[in-house]
């Protein structure tokens, strides 16, 4: 995308105002084809939504031939308030243990045969504390949004989301709180462990970063910039150029899930070429996806983030392309239909 000479957010405004609809005939090939097949009809269940989501989302028969999780890592300036158990510089050592194979995600990119790319977003430069200041200028969140477009161009045709960055259940909470209002213990939970202590401080962050940031939060770029946080930023990115791009995305947990919800209230119809591959542990991910209105894969007790739900439920989106492209239909496997 070639950035205007306008305000930063400009492109990014004018995009979501005009953003590409689904491949009607495309669904609807999917849906003649799928009564076809050798089974009772409407007996894969979700599988067959999953395929006609696929193809509407594509413009293309179902197939997934280079799943790729995306992985955004950024540093926040809040975790000085003592919001995480772990410490910050955990976030670039686990971006080396990503690189060296020994993570999570690594495994389950393993087991369903995904391809995985990490991107370090400035981890030496924390964002801005966002109790006492914007997380980002207007510049910056933007030129990272752009750098999450530029991320998944053209490298990918079913585009899982993930994340890793100490503090960031915060910021996914103070999004949360930022967009949707409520009190701030609504969106607030242990994250990577926290204590009773711990969650208490994390909710006086959350409160008072809305406090301090409530007057511009009708706008949500705004709460982004203000509220967010670099890979928070760069997964927007990611989710709006997928739109761009036809590539469906399957989102991950509480963090990923916030940065989404920020696309979704610019235009709600923002995530339609969006899954959410899990439900997470964390508490807050269930109040926002209700408000959301989606439907996760997946509710496996996890809350680990680094895309680790989504390809997981990449496993689940692989399978029901491959039933609906690879199997006979009753003609071809001379198969009686339900009427002899
Ligand atoms: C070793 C380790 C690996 C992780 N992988 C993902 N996260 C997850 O935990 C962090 C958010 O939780 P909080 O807000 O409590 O800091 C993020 O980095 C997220 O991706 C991890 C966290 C740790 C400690
Ligand atoms: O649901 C998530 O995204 C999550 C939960 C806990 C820690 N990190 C991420």
């Amino acid at each position: 995308m070639v950035l205007s000479s306008g305000l930063p957010f400009d492109d990014f405004r004018a995009l979501l105002a005009n953003l590409p609809g689904p491949d009607d005939g495309a669904a609807e090939a999917v849906r003649a084809r799928e009564a076809t097949l050798t089974k009772p009809a409407g007996s894969l269940g979700r599988l067959e939504a999953i395929a006609e989501w696929l193809a509407a989302w594509t413009g293309r028969p179902p197939a997934v031939t280079r799943p790729l999780v995306a992985v955004f890592a950024g540093n926040h300036g809040v975790t000085n308030k003592g919001v995480s158990p772990f410490p910050a510089s955990v976030t670039a050592q686990m971006v080396e243990n990503f690189a060296a194979g020994g993570a999570a995600i690594n495994q389950i990119c393993i087991a369903h045969d995904l391809g995985l790319k990490v991107f370090d977003m400035a981890l030496d430069m924390p964002t801005g504390d966002i109790t006492e200041e914007a997380a980002l200028d207007e510049r910056s969140c933007a030129a990272t949004m752009a750098f999450g477009m530029e991320a998944i161009a053209g490298g990918t045709d079913l585009l899982c989301i993930g994340e890793m960055g100490i503090g960031n259940t915060t910021i996914a909470a103070a999004i949360c709180h930022g967009l949707y209002g409520g009190e701030a213990a609504d969106w607030v939970g242990p994250g990577t462990g926290a204590d009773e202590a711990g969650v208490a401080r994390k909710t006086d962050a959350v409160a008072r970063a809305v406090a301090l940031h409530g007057a511009h939060l009708k706008d949500p770029l705004e709460v982004l910039r203000r509220l967010g946080g670099r890979e928070i930023a760069a997964m927007a990115g990611a989710i709006l150029a997928a739109r761009v791009e036809r590539i469906p995305v399957i989102i991950d947990g509480y963090v990923s899930t916030s940065a989404a919800a920020v696309l979704h209230a610019a235009n709600p119809a923002a995530l339609d070429h969006c899954l959410i591959g899990h439900v997470s542990a964390e508490p807050g991910h269930r109040r926002l996806v209700e408000r959301l209105g989606m439907e996760p894969l997946l509710d496996l007790g996890m809350r680990l983030g680094e895309g680790t739900g989504a390809a997981l439920a990449a496993g689940i989106v692989k399978a029901a392309a491959q039933c609906h492209s690879g199997m006979a239909t009753f003609e071809q496997a001379g198969i009686s239909g339900k009427d002899g």
